[in-house]
């Protein structure tokens, strides 16, 4: 997958455009559950890399059906990736969106984690190369043990897309907005409940 996104880039769609698209697609799969279970307490969750950026992104476009939630940031403004760094731009003067940075106050987002109804995961996708210590490992132990829904974006955090594999933790979620394409382990039966999203990625450079 990372190669398809690097041919993209190549071919001139540009990563912040990809990221808007599944910033739109999870979105719409936010609408249904948050209509299916009536829900009201919702909380992004985004790391760093562009798997945040993509929750960043779906966090605008929900606030647009004039839905109000909280963002977590993972780290700092200035930890973010360059296209996350605009997607949060986009929402500086947004009344519908608390943003809460983890590096400030971890403990209100262990409990803002308990207290929600509907949980978006964008902690890492396809760029975790390492097992996971804390503050993510809290942070997803504490997504598992809530009683939330729970949507990853693109991966559950802390899988290795390739293999599948779990490194040490990894957030299990209720469904899965899955990027472009599933990955292969995906297609194992009672794997995952998964929608797969466009983003724009242009079917010419699809290998
Ligand atoms: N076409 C694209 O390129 C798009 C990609 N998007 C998403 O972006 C993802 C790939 O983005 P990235 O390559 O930025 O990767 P990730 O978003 O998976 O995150 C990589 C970041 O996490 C850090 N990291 C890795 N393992 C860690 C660990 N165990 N503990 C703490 N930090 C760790 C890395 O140092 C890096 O800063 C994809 O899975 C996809 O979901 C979408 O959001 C939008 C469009
Ligand atoms: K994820």
């Amino acid at each position: 997958m990372k190669k398809i996104d690097q041919n993209a880039v190549t071919y001139g769609m540009p990563i912040e455009l990809m990221m808007e698209n599944a910033g739109r697609e999870i979105c719409n799969e936010m609408l249904k559950k948050i209509k299916k279970y009536k829900i009201k307490k919702i909380l992004v969750v985004a790391g760093n890399g562009n798997n945040g950026g993509g929750v960043i992104a779906a966090s605008r476009h929900l606030s647009i059906y004039g839905i109000s939630l909280k963002l977590v940031i993972l780290g700092t403004k200035n930890s973010l990736s360059t296209p996350s760094k605009l997607h949060l731009s986009l929402i500086r003067k947004n009344p519908k969106i608390q943003i809460i940075y983890s590096s400030k106050n971890l403990k209100k987002v262990l409990s803002e984690i308990q207290n929600s109804e509907l949980i978006i995961d964008g902690i890492f996708g396809i760029g975790i190369n390492r097992d996971v210590i804390d503050p993510h490992y809290s942070i997803i132990s504490a997504i598992n043990d809530s009683n939330a829904y729970v949507i990853s974006n693109d991966v559950p955090s802390g899988i290795n897309a390739d293999s599948g594999k779990i490194y040490n933790i990894a957030v299990k979620p209720n469904y899965l907005v899955v990027l472009h394409k599933p990955k292969k382990w995906m297609m194992r039966p009672k794997t995952l409940k998964f929608i797969v999203a466009n983003i724009g990625i242009p079917i010419e450079i699809d290998n």
